[in-house]
């Protein structure tokens, strides 16, 4: 067995962490409000693998045997519990369909290259063989960009580059990181902090995604607003082609033609297998501090969030939650279990009334976090200009108490979602990102279009939003959803998704900010980049991958699953 860390097979990250509601006494009252279920205890504690109905390999044994000669027999894998590993990703659907046995097309084989060489002889084999490589890296893709076509007949591998995981050298002088594609999250900085340096690169999902991963969906991690977007932290790479490596240096800027750097970063595997980045690191921050404030309204929040980015004061990151979220977010605290807990709580049911009796709503109320790193004295000059900002939108400062607890907390929602399909709800993010003064529209229009689906499903659903990573031009708006599913949940999600996302384009947004394409989003590309562009993208796929050997299907071109399902009941738009 391959010494590689995978995710449970029927969840999200790992065996026995799970979401617990019983300590946290407004958490079933609002599950309740929002979408109408009495919660139950939790019963699954995991799932036997035996319940699986897994499709067989379809592999023939001369292309076995040439995977086997690549590789190595330990690292040529055919059994059933890692090839459903390696089917899909972690998004609401993928999960309901594991758990439901709807396995589609399964890959025939996982492979674990352990060198750039071996890479170049799987892809040097994928031509001549005619078979589907698909790169793996933690598997968190969450729009559908891992399975194969469910009409593919060609042998499909899965090609899991978790043993290239090593930091390969530091360049101390430039801030340059040259690192192997296929390191999760953690592994990749501790191998970093050991040296004092950081990525400062951490999606929702870093503990269970990958540098290569990352990259090849153009990833973006909650300290954006510092560190940069991963396609601003690249600085070059080396990709396997059929034809060789692609071998871009790190440079700080160039100015030779369209980039191949950019083209590369959001690729999902079709443009051939990143192997190894350079990447841009920081020396780790002296000291680190997030602030929460509590916002009159998400308006003001808001407008909040734009000055302190106006004003240049380059914080690690700002995000508001909107009243929904911030009520989301204040029922699953904890009850108080000590004495400091129970003052504590009994403080902020205090300032709760202080902030009633000052005409504030406090339903309407929005939390925001802000994170200040640097030199001590850097982050207090920091501190002060936001303090003074967010003061004339009406703010009260709750300093770092709350801040630390989200900084704790941030990598643990994700179990909530396993949490949640066992109550048979399903809890689903969508993501998007639109200049400053379209933000309103967008985060108006999502939340109409989302009720607009759930009236149509006669359903009482649900949905909250933040705003995080901030550019000069606009920021990404963040909504979560969820709902009571049924057996019908194949069009009750698709109708429900279908009306955020066309909600998105039609008030001036992207269809996804970090989530990427995959086949999820696939359905609007064109909307979103235009019929012309997708053209000259088709071409470039079309003429890098002339024989469709990697990954087919994603980003463009993908089975349109969504719209299929609702038929003539679609969000309108023309397939
Ligand atoms: C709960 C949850 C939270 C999330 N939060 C965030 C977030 O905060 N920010 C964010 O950006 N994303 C987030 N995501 C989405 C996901 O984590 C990202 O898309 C991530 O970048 C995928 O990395 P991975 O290593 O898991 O890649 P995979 O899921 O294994 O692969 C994703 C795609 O990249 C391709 N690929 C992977 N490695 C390579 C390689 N070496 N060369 C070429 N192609 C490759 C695959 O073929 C596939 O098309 C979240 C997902 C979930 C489920």
């Amino acid at each position: 067995m391959p010494n590689v860390k995978h995710q449970k097979w029927w969840g999200w990250g790992e065996e026995n962490v799970f979401f617990t509601w019983e300590n946290k006494p407004a958490f079933a009252p609002l599950v309740k409000r929002a979408v109408g279920i009495d919660l139950r205890p939790r019963q699954r504690d995991t799932v036997d693998f035996a319940t699986a109905d897994v499709p067989g390999s379809q592999i023939s044994d001369d292309d076995l045997q040439a995977l086997r000669e690549i590789v190595g027999a330990t690292h040529t894998v055919l059994d059933d519990e890692l090839r459903i590993v390696h089917w899909a990703g972690k998004s609401v659907t993928d999960i309901i369909k594991t758990l439901q046995n709807r396995f589609e097309r399964v890959p025939d084989a996982v492979v674990y290259p352990g060198s750039e060489d071996e890479v170049q002889a799987l892809v040097k084999a994928a031509v001549e063989r005619d078979l589907v490589l698909i790169p793996f890296g933690g598997g968190s893709s969450i729009s559908r960009s891992l399975q194969p076509r469910p009409e593919e007949t060609r042998t499909v591998v899965s090609v899991n580059l978790g043993r290239l995981n090593q930091v390969l050298e530091i360049d101390e002088v430039s801030g340059l990181a040259r690192i192997q594609a296929g390191v999760l999250g953690p592994d990749m900085e501790e191998q970093l902090n050991g040296r004092g340096w950081t990525l400062g690169h951490f999606p929702d999902s870093f503990n269970h995604s990958t540098l290569g991963g990352w990259a090849a969906t153009r990833s973006s991690g909650m300290q954006s607003d510092k560190y940069g977007d991963i396609a601003d932290i690249i600085r070059g790479m080396n990709a396997v082609r059929p034809g060789g490596v692609v071998k871009l240096r790190p440079l700080p800027s160039t100015s030779t033609g369209p980039s191949l750097r950019e083209m590369f970063i959001g690729s999902e595997g079709r443009l051939g297998i990143i192997t190894e980045l350079w990447v841009q690191v920081h020396r780790i921050a002296e000291h680190r501090e997030v602030i929460a404030y509590m916002f009159p309204t998400w308006q003001q929040g808001l407008t909040a969030m734009r000055l302190i980015h106006e004003a240049e004061v380059h914080t690690t990151f700002a995000r508001i939650s909107d009243a929904r979220e911030t009520e989301f977010s204040l029922a699953t605290q904890k009850a108080p279990t000590s004495l400091k807990k129970t003052v504590a709580a009994k403080g902020q049911d205090a300032l709760w009334a202080v902030m009633r009796r000052r005409g504030w709503d406090t339903s309407a109320m929005c939390i925001a976090y802000v994170c200040f790193e640097g030199a001590k004295d850097d982050v207090a000059r920091k501190k002060k200009v936001v303090a003074g900002i967010v003061k004339k939108q009406g703010a009260l400062t709750l300093g770092s108490g709350p801040g630390a607890l989200y900084d704790q907390k941030k990598f643990d929602t994700p179990y909530l979602r396993d949490f949640l399909l066992e109550q048979g709800v399903i809890g689903d993010v969508s993501e998007t990102a639109a200049p400053w003064a379209r933000l309103t529209t967008v985060h108006k229009n999502v939340y109409e279009a989302a009720q607009s689906a759930f009236d149509e499903l006669g359903k009482t659903g649900w949905i909250m939003s933040h705003m995080s990573h901030s550019y000069h031009s606009g920021a990404c708006l963040y909504f979560t959803f969820a709902f009571e599913f049924t057996e019908d949940v194949d069009r009750e999600y698709a109708l429900v998704k279908t009306r955020i996302q066309q909600a998105f384009i039609d008030a001036g947004g992207t269809l996804s900010h970090h989530h990427g394409v995959g086949a999820e989003h696939s359905p609007w590309m064109e909307q979103d980049v235009s019929p012309e562009g997708v053209e000259l993208m088709r071409g470039l796929f079309r003429t890098a991958d002339p024989g469709e050997n990697f990954n087919p299907g994603k980003v463009l071109d993908s089975p349109d699953t969504l719209f299929k399902v609702l038929g003539s009941e679609g969000s309108g738009q023309e397939q």
